[in-house]
């Protein structure tokens, strides 16, 4: 599923209006009559039904007049609000509010004027939230954020006209203040600010409407793609009757330290869960019986470590023979922050050519020369930071990177030619030529060590199967997220644990697969 930003949407009605000829007024007239059948379908046409419409100077305004027409065409009983001056509103929004019967109109375009919105709303068996759209610039002030504070205190149900008013059409961000609405009806398609938080937060369920813009136009406009459990399950590739191990990789881990076995036991527990064909897990020499217990299927090589617990180049020569007939690496997990360790890490990833991927601290290490990525000779190097790891990399502060979590993660992949997971709620998947993707699974739930360890391994299992790197980071970002929501569906989000995903992961790829039957 594509997403869009709230810009392109903009150029999109633009475009749809002059290079195909259709006019605006068509387009708003499609968009309210969505919003009205919707309207329609969920409240019935009897008569009496009340809908309150809250209207900006703009077009988002504009299909919230259109909406009016339509409901009290069909007997509802419908007030409209405008908080604008009548001079303010112009073209086809103007068009369409002087189609209104006379009297439905009220218009309170300053602070202290919305006694009778607020006395009309609580008679509303619906408000309309059609205030702003695409076009919300900055935070909302004075009238329209009395407005949006009069709207969420009313517990009425909302439905919101293309996007609640006061979300960022693209950044997701609040503006202020911002809609809370039970459906949020947009046009052509989901935009960004849906998706993100806590943009998604306020859009309640998204309905995408078709308003007629030509397919020729949709098909060329740039976009996100959003992951879904269909897009996902069809990715999955079924195993032949015939399969042995060979068939599914033999994925290579390095990781644990003193304290920090757990990691690399999941990382390698997970990779069995995704269905590598083999797992070797490289670990430090002391801890080697300690990870024998944890893992079973996994085997496990015990590297180097001068018996203090951490790996050292002391281990490289080792790992450099092991590196012979892996197909995918993993380095990272709980290995330890120590100065020797890092150039141990930093060496390894200027030196691995299979595919790769970097977490944890493996990222710290890169975090203190992130100039080894210009030197790594694997051709799909996967990173995963969280959004702590990603303040590292870049040297910024955690709320820089929060504020534009997609240009950041595009801005690193393509500048160090990898594959860049911007973890978080809606995590992003970034590729080296720019391609950007929006996970949609996770929960909250996930919010506790060792889920990284978990993403790590699925990832590397991935790839070790013959996944393409593009590939592996959406299938394995999205069922992490989905096994995790199985996990958090039998047991609720508190609680629940990193062990729990890593057994829910066959289950899993079973139900995305066999719905994409
Ligand atoms: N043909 C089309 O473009 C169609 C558009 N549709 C609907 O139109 C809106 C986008 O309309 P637009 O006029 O560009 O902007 P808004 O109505 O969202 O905003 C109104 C207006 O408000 C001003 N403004 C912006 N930020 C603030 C602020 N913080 N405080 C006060 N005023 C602000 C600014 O001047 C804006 O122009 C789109 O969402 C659709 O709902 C149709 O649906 C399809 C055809
Ligand atoms: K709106």
């Amino acid at each position: 599923m594509k997403i869009v930003t709230a810009q392109t949407m903009q150029n999109l009605d633009r475009q749809a209006i002059v290079e195909h000829k259709i006019p605006g007024l068509q387009l708003m007239e499609n968009a309210g009559r969505c919003c009205a059948d919707i309207l329609i379908a969920n409240y019935g046409t009897t008569a009496g039904n009340k809908a309150v419409v809250i209207a900006g100077k703009g077009n988002n305004g504009g299909d919230g007049y259109v909406i009016a027409r339509l409901l009290s065409e069909t007997g509802w009983n419908v007030s409209v609000y405008i908080l604008a001056e009548r001079e303010q509103i112009s073209g086809d929004a103007a068009a369409n509010l002087d189609k209104l019967p006379a009297g439905m109109s009220n218009f309170c375009p300053c602070e202290g004027q919305l006694s009778a919105l607020k006395n009309d709303i609580f008679q509303a068996d619906v408000i309309v939230d059609a205030l702003f759209g695409t076009g919300v610039r900055n935070d909302l002030t004075g009238v329209y954020l009395e407005a949006v504070r009069l709207i969420n205190a009313s517990s009425k149900p909302v439905l919101a006209v293309d996007i609640p008013s006061g979300i960022h059409g693209t950044t997701g961000r609040v503006l202020g203040d911002a809609v809370h609405a039970d459906t949020t009806v947009t046009f052509a398609f989901a935009k960004l600010g849906h998706m993100l938080y806590p943009g998604a937060e306020h859009t309640g369920k998204l309905i995408v409407a078709d308003i007629g813009i030509p397919a020729s136009l949709m098909d060329v406009a740039p976009g996100y793609e959003l992951l879904t459990s269909d897009s996902i399950g069809s990715m999955l590739r079924p195993r032949n009757r015939t399969a042995h191990k060979g068939d599914f990789g033999h994925c290579l881990i390095i990781a644990g330290s003193t304290g920090k076995t757990g990691a690399a036991a999941l990382c390698a527990n997970s990779a069995v869960r995704t269905g590598s064909g083999l797992v070797t897990l490289g670990v430090p020499e002391s801890l080697n019986a300690v990870l024998e217990v944890k893992t079973t299927e996994a085997m496990t090589v015990a590297l180097h470590d001068s018996g203090t617990g951490h790996l050292t180049s002391s281990a490289f020569p080792a790992i450099e023979k092991l590196l012979a007939g892996k197909d995918a690496i993993a380095v990272g997990p709980g290995l330890d922050r120590r100065p020797d360790t890092v150039s141990l890490i930093q060496t390894l990833i200027e030196i691995i050519t299979a595919p790769l991927v970097i977490d944890a601290d493996g990222l710290n290490a890169l975090s203190e020369d992130v100039s080894v990525l210009k030197r790594k000779k694997s051709e799909s190097v996967i990173l995963t930071p969280h959004p702590g790891e990603m303040s590292r990399l870049l040297g910024v502060g955690i709320p820089d990177v929060e504020a534009e979590r997609i240009a950041v993660a595009q801005e690193f992949a393509s500048d160090y030619s990898v594959y860049l997971i911007l973890k978080g709620a809606r995590t992003i998947i970034a590729s080296p030529s720019g391609v950007a993707a929006i996970n949609s699974s996770g929960n909250p739930g996930m919010a506790s060590g060792g889920m990284g360890d978990i993403l790590t391994g699925i990832l590397v299992s991935l790839l070790g199967q013959g996944y393409s790197a593009w590939d592996a980071c959406r299938i394995g970002v999205f069922i992490h997220g989905y096994a995790a929501d199985m996990v958090a569906g039998d047991k609720g989000e508190i609680g629940i644990n990193a062990t729990d995903v890593q057994e829910k992961l066959p289950y899993a790829c079973k139900r995305l697969m066999s719905s994409n039957r």
